[in-house]
């Protein structure tokens, strides 16, 4: 048998998101439910001390006691009505930061595939606004529990009168009932539709926000807006239906509750002309009457909680995305020696990867080539771990990446991107991300390696310029991303594209910085450049999915159709030969490695497809 959160895993999400929320908000919910049930018992008592002051006044009998009775509560009922409110409020910014917190970390554990599923602006929406209305659910919950109080305790205190009165009220409760239920279901309906036309909007924005430049350069500024604003209609109707939903609800209580307590009324004033009641007994009834029908007020409350519900699912699908999950298994000392072996990877429903088979010895550096889509930087993700293969391995030093723990692997394997993100509030913390403790020397020796110190020295307060107040050209913020992942360190450092807006003098500079180094890091280099391929101790040429071959630069440099992906035409060093040699050709005569690279680096036995194309 199936549970309902088998069903629908986003709904179980957000029953356990709201329950560990609540309960971390557990002394205030608490309270904030005990006060509010003090104040419907307040409200309950209010009118039998009424009508047994008036009776008293009546008889001219002494009714001090109950008027100050009266009063006392009257004062209570203003006393609790205040602590409701800090603890509501106190309980909703408490929910809503734990569900911020909880989402934001859930989001980053779950690396790209969360902005790939929602878009970033779709994200923000949620985790800035659905947050916000998910967090008042414990308190209103605790508001509807004491709105709850309120109507059953007037039947209660109505049967305690006497019990026709009781009878004649539940005669009529089932219509209330009903429209409840109605004003329940429908209201979470719209308001879910409501919120996702609010997060498609946010995702449209966020897209033209980031690509403004291009908006501006098309001119199609008024088109932009319309495909922002395209849900809008819809956002609307849903708007309108939640507010029919509760208008028509009102409408219906507003018809329904005065009847009923007519009906109260009269039966309490036949009562009186036989005898059997006192008029303070009549007013007490008529007061009963309406708390029993404060069904206005429970609307209200219903409505609330199903928009914060709706809400709260649409950050338990957040929460159904599943995070990284990282191993026990130390990572041992070595040379930083990098493995693929039968990595296939899916994305789109399109096979990019498949199958792939590399060894890259330690120390050494592999460029990665290939035509524009042929899965370079996939490879360049799947190698540290930002992504998993759908089928094979990724290990370092002999270890399956997924089974090492995060700090081991984070520690191991260093990268800079070709759009490096700056994060931190200075330029000098930007550069320090992820050491545990950063040092400024080791921080600028960084910098120096990747020629940023220069213009970081130069900038208004250096490396504690604020990051938002450092203007950079494409090719600063990739030196800047290159100083990072060269402070960062660690046996592994994959360049994706990271040297692609440098100029060559620079990318000169930095290549050599980089590769003479040493023997301690391995190298993988997504490379779109012949000169940076050249550099590299051998070049892997994606193709079709797979290693077409893994050789050095100049040595594959004689195949037309590998000087096509540089897009050079053949020259004079085409062979005229269009065929690609088989991989074990391109091991050199020992059969280990390549012009002079044995066992260097390698592709395993079924790497590439090896045939002619
Ligand atoms: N999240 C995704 N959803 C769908 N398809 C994707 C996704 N990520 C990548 N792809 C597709 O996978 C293929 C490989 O992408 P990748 O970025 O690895 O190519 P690349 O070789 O680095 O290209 P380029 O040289 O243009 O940067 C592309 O066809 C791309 O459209």
């Amino acid at each position: 048998m199936t549970s309902r959160a088998d069903d629908d895993p986003a709904a179980g999400h957000a029953r356990t998101l709201l329950r560990t929320a609540t309960r971390y908000s557990g002394s205030r919910c608490a309270a904030l439910c005990l006060v509010s049930i003090a104040a419907t018992g307040a409200g309950l008592l209010l009118p039998a001390a009424l009508g047994r002051a008036l009776d008293l006044l009546l008889a001219h009998a002494p009714a001090t006691r109950w008027v100050l009775c009266c009063a006392g509560l009257v004062l209570l009922l203003g006393l609790l009505d205040a602590v409701q409110t800090v603890l509501t409020g106190t309980v909703d910014a408490r929910t809503t930061a734990w569900l911020r917190r909880r989402l934001t970390g859930h989001v980053l554990g779950a690396g790209p595939r969360a902005a790939d599923r929602f878009g970033s602006g779709d994200l923000v929406a949620r985790l800035v606004g659905n947050a916000a209305e998910a967090g008042t659910t414990p308190a209103a919950r605790a508001a509807l529990v004491a709105a709850l109080a309120g109507p059953v305790g007037g039947v209660v205190a109505l049967g305690l009168i006497d019990w026709w009165l009781a009878a004649v009220f539940l005669a009529g409760a089932p219509v209330l009932a009903l429209l409840l239920r109605a004003v329940s279901r429908d209201t979470s309906e719209s308001a879910s539709r409501y919120q996702r036309a609010q997060g498609r909007i946010a995702a449209a924005l966020a897209e033209a926000v980031e690509g403004v430049r291009t908006v501006r350069a098309a001119g199609t500024e008024d088109r932009e807006t319309a495909r922002v604003l395209r849900p809008l209609p819809d956002l609307s109707r849903a708007g309108h239906r939640m507010w029919r939903v509760q208008g028509r609800a009102a409408a219906r209580a507003v018809a329904v509750a005065p009847l009923l307590q007519l009906a109260v009324v009269a039966v309490a004033g036949v009562l009186l002309t036989r005898g059997r009641f006192s008029v303070g007994e009549v007013l007490a009834s008529s007061r009963y009457a309406v708390l029993a029908t404060g069904v206005g007020v429970l609307v209200g409350r219903l409505a609330g909680l199903a928009r914060a519900r709706a809400a709260a699912r649409r950050l338990g699908e957040v929460e159904a995305e599943p995070t990284t999950a990282f191993g026990a298994r130390r990572l041992p000392d070595g040379p930083g020696r990098l493995e693929l072996r039968g990595v296939t990877a899916r994305r789109g429903g399109r096979t990019v990867l498949d199958g792939v088979d590399l060894d890259v010895p330690g120390g050494t550096t592999l460029a990665v080539v290939g035509r524009s889509g042929s899965g370079k930087s996939l490879l360049a993700a799947l190698a540290g771990r930002l992504a998993d293969p759908d089928a094979g391995d990724v290990l370092l030093d002999g270890v399956p990446l997924r089974e090492l723990p995060h700090d081991d692997l984070r520690g191991a394997v260093g990268y800079a991107f070709a759009r490096p993100a700056l994060l931190g509030g200075t330029i000098g913390q930007a550069l320090g991300l992820g050491l545990p403790s950063p040092s400024p020397g080791r921080i600028r020796e960084a910098a120096r390696t990747a020629l940023a110190d220069d213009f970081v020295r130069r900038l208004p307060d250096g490396y504690d310029t604020a990051v938002a107040d450092a203007p950079r050209s494409g090719g600063e913020a990739q030196r800047l991303g290159l100083a990072r992942a060269f402070a960062h360190g660690g046996r592994l450092l994959i360049l994706d594209d990271a040297l692609s807006s440098l100029d060559t003098v620079t990318e000169r500079h930095i290549t050599d910085a980089l590769f003479g180094d040493g023997p301690g890091t391995t190298r993988l280099l997504v490379a779109h450049r012949g000169a940076t391929a050249a550099c590299a101790d051998a070049v892997a040429w994606l193709d079709g999915g797979r290693v077409r071959a893994v050789g050095r630069h100049e040595e594959l440099w004689r195949l037309a159709e590998y000087r096509a992906v540089f897009g050079e035409g053949a020259g004079p060093a085409d062979t005229g030969d269009s065929d690609v040699p088989p991989v074990s050709d391109t091991r050199g005569g020992n059969g280990e490695g390549h012009d002079g690279m044995s066992g260097r680096i390698r592709p395993a036995a079924a790497a590439g497809d090896g045939t002619a194309p």
